[in-house]
């Protein structure tokens, strides 16, 4: 019970009423009031049924006294609104359950998408959006059974328990309630009971989503390996999981349910027996026999439904819960590490002053003892062996994680300092992976911001893909495809570049930004994003060192630790790490230019 008390009031943490707004606080009223409305005039049918037995066969004209006629039209007035209210119900259910689901998925979606980047990090995405949309069915499904089961269920049983109490025998009452108690007992136990196995399916049922999108996203290497087998089987293997918690937890609910319903009919065989007797010995009318048949009758399928309910709001609780989990992770704005100022330096200089940094407690430093200082207006390059940690750098700058020791100064301040969404306005990145979402090219470059189409043309000039684009069937209104499919690597990496351009921030980072272009586009972007970046303080990373060509200054990375600095002539002279990089980078010589490698 006291698992079933904690799943409501997780729900009523997760939805928080008092901040959904007027409309569902009173659509929930209304509803609640229909629903008492409709119980009240669903017990009212039964007794007015006897009312009209009693009065036709004259045994004392009922207990209300009225005509015959005057019985007949109330019945049926009662049957009508009873079902014009349930008419009523479904429409003002749809708004509220509605208004309530925009609610939650608002909230759950302001609250995940603030969640700092270590929670992500080996989390699974599709399962993570499973658990929205999973808890918003949930929402729906608890506040149906509640107030379309269990409050006029709770609400006829103590109606129907008054009038038997009013007119029957006590031992009638008390054979009604012992029934209700066991039959409730039973499905509490009962569902307890199944929980585990109700969880293992959900839990099994978003395992086996999350595989399918994974395999389904890399189709092409699944097909280039001839491997579509062997994902099968391992998809299938955790469908089998999922169904053999699905045979156990329907297998025990048929139980549970059969029980429960031994409970309710062994009850209607003896209550019928005592009250034929009564009537036998005229002390109990013929409607008031009739009467308590069908109350009882009426009472087992919302009693059925009671179950069921109960069921639901376990099965809907586990969904809530799992969302719960994620909502009560401190948001990145609700951390109180998350620094109240405003970042409003023109073009401020980028330090790194001891920076040890790894990515899971216990683990490895990916960034040992690190330090530098990027001066205003500068352009900085960092070069380094894959996984040296360059891409580490720039992700410690946007805040996407916190150092584990040491300090990053922005203009002198350290950036804790900072709100880390007032970083992000003030340092655009273009990382080597550029995502784009499955809709127009100009969404893909504004987001949805409505920029004005003479900035997107002139963003699109910089990197060198305004030729492309004025091709397309729709030019900027052409759609992108799934990942952006539609565009090649290139093209892709160029419209990363274009979003840096549109978002005009202080401080640039270029995280591989031309790595999939081709030596001649290179070239012609790298002219542009040089131009774009005059008097920022900008930071390049990259493996190809033809992009490094105007860096005021060049950073060689080792395994986590910066182990040379200077220009390339500097460097060629002094650092083994870096000389070994340029002749891997296509140079026939120590002695070629920098310049050379990119004709
Ligand atoms: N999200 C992550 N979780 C755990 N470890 C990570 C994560 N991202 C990177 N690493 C590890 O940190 C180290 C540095 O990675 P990083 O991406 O910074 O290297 P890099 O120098 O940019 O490499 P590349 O040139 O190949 O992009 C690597 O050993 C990598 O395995």
């Amino acid at each position: 019970m006291g698992g079933f008390l904690e799943d409501i009031r997780r729900f009523f943490r997760v939805m928080d009423f008092s901040k959904s707004g007027k409309r569902v606080r009173s659509l929930f009223v209304v509803l609640a009031l229909m629903s008492i409305v409709s119980s009240v005039l669903t017990v009212a049918q039964p007794f007015l049924y006897m009312e009209l037995i009693d009065s036709i066969v004259g045994e004392g004209g009922g207990l209300l006294g009225f005509s015959t006629e005057t019985i007949i039209l109330v019945y049926g007035v009662c049957f009508l609104v009873a079902r014009v209210i349930d008419e009523l119900w479904k429409a003002v259910f749809t708004n509220l359950t509605l208004s309530a689901q925009r609610s939650l998925a608002e909230k759950a979606f302001d609250h995940i998408i603030r969640l700092p980047s270590s929670f992500f990090l080996g989390k699974d995405k599709h399962s993570l959006s499973e658990i929205i949309s999973k808890a918003r069915s949930g929402v729906h499904e608890i506040i149906s059974v509640s107030l379309e089961t269990i409050v006029p269920v709770v609400l006829e049983f103590f109606l129907v328990s008054l009038i038997v109490y009013m007119l029957f025998p006590g031992s009638v009452l008390a054979i009604l309630i012992a029934s209700v108690v066991v039959f409730v007992v039973v499905a509490i136990v009962g569902s307890e009971m199944i929980r585990p196995w109700q969880r293992g399916f959900t839990e099994e049922n978003n395992k086996t989503h999350q595989v399918l999108g994974e395999i389904l996203s890399s189709e092409e290497t699944i097909k280039s390996f001839n491997v579509e087998d062997s994902f099968k089987k391992r998809y299938l293997s955790h469908m089998a999981v999922f169904e053999n918690y699905c045979y156990k937890f329907f297998r025990w609910s048929a139980f549970i349910g059969s029980m429960q319903m031994l409970a309710i009919g062994g009850a209607l065989i003896p209550m019928l027996f005592i009250s034929f007797n009564f009537l036998k010995n005229d002390a109990l009318t013929l409607g008031a026999f009739v009467m308590i048949n069908v109350l009882t009758i009426q009472l087992i399928m919302p009693l059925r439904r009671l179950a069921y309910a109960y069921r639901q709001v376990k099965e809907s609780a586990v969904d809530i819960e799992q969302l719960d989990k994620v909502m009560s992770i401190p948001s990145e704005t609700q951390r109180s590490d998350d620094g109240r100022g405003e970042v409003i330096l023109e073009s401020p200089s980028i330090s790194f002053d001891n920076v040890c940094f790894c990515y899971e407690e216990g683990e490895e430093p990916v960034l040992n003892d690190v330090s530098f200082t990027v001066p205003e207006g500068k352009a900085y390059a960092f070069v380094g062996a894959s996984g040296a940690g360059k891409s580490t750098i720039s992700k410690l700058i946007m805040r996407y994680y916190d150092v584990s020791s040491g300090n990053i100064l922005l203009g002198g301040r350290n950036v804790e300092g900072f709100p880390r969404d007032a970083v992000r306005r003030f340092v655009g990145m273009v990382s080597q992976d550029v995502v784009l979402f499955n809709d127009t090219l100009r969404f893909n470059l504004d987001f949805g911001e409505c920029v004005e189409d003479a900035r997107l043309v002139s963003a699109l000039k910089a990197v060198d893909l305004d030729g492309f684009v004025d091709a397309l069937p729709n030019g900027v209104d052409t759609m992108v495809g799934d990942r952006g499919m539609r565009l090649s690597g290139g093209q892709r990496q160029r419209v990363g570049i274009a979003r840096a351009i549109l978002k005009d921030p202080k401080v640039l980072i270029f995280d591989e930004a031309t790595s999939s272009l081709d030596m001649h586009t290179e070239k012609t972007v790298s002219e542009n994003i040089n131009i774009v970046s005059e008097g920022k303080t900008t930071i390049v990373i990259a493996h190809r060192l033809s992009t490094i060509i105007n860096a005021d200054k060049i950073l060689v990375l080792d395994q986590g630790e910066i182990v040379s600095s200077g220009t390339h002539g500097e460097l060629i002279e002094s650092c083994d790490v870096y000389r070994k990089l340029y002749m891997s980078g296509g140079a026939t010589s120590v002695d070629q230019p920098l310049q050379m490698l990119s004709d």
